[in-house]
């Protein structure tokens, strides 16, 4: 049983009702436990700027297959969403990314992990961070992380539930 997190994200159509969607579609993949969900983060465009404001999230599930399998099975949903791949970093439905697993390392044409760019963007770390237990190391590292890019342009959807 591997433990690992997901990032969510979307700024094309009725992005919470696509999450909602999403996270029980993917709920009922064989051997996948969804464990935790964070909040919901409306973020600045990250990368590409000239283009709508995103809405993001990071879930943690426990999955009892093989990693490239499971990335498979996100790109499914990602094109049962519509998602389409037209401008790199660009406008989309729904991006579904695998973050990093407990001691999980993949690095393969199909799967990099952990993804190679979580670790610079604020729109995975602060949901992230609100996931991770709090007084672990883990937990820690994120936080300065967070603090070292600045904190900016990630605003939690207060009373927002998926
Ligand atoms: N950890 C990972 N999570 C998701 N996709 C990955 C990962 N590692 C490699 N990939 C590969 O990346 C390919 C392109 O993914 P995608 O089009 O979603 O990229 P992107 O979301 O535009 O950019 P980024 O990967 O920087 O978020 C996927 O087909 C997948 O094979
Ligand atoms: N704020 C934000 N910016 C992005 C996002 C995203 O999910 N949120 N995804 C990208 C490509 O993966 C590029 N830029």
């Amino acid at each position: 049983m591997k433990e690992l997190y997901i990032s969510f994200g979307s700024n094309v159509g009725d992005s919470i009702s696509i999450f909602r969607d999403a996270v029980n579609v993917l709920s009922k993949v064989s051997g996948l436990y969804i464990q935790k969900k964070s909040s919901l983060y409306e973020t600045e465009p990250w990368g590409k700027i000239d283009q709508n404001k995103f809405l993001n999230a990071v879930i943690k599930v426990t999955y009892e297959g093989n990693v490239e399998h499971l990335l498979l099975e996100l790109l499914k949903i990602e094109k049962l969403f519509g998602r389409k791949r037209i401008i790199h970093w660009g406008p989309r439905t729904l991006d579904l990314d695998l973050l990093y697993g407990e001691n999980v390392v993949c690095q393969t044409a199909l799967l990099q992990l952990p993804h190679p760019y979580f670790w610079d963007r604020l729109f995975v770390l602060i949901p992230l961070a609100e996931i991770t237990p709090s007084f672990s190391y883990r937990n820690q590292l994120i936080m300065d992380r967070i603090n070292e890019l600045g904190n900016v342009g990630v605003i939690k959807k207060e009373g927002c539930v998926w």
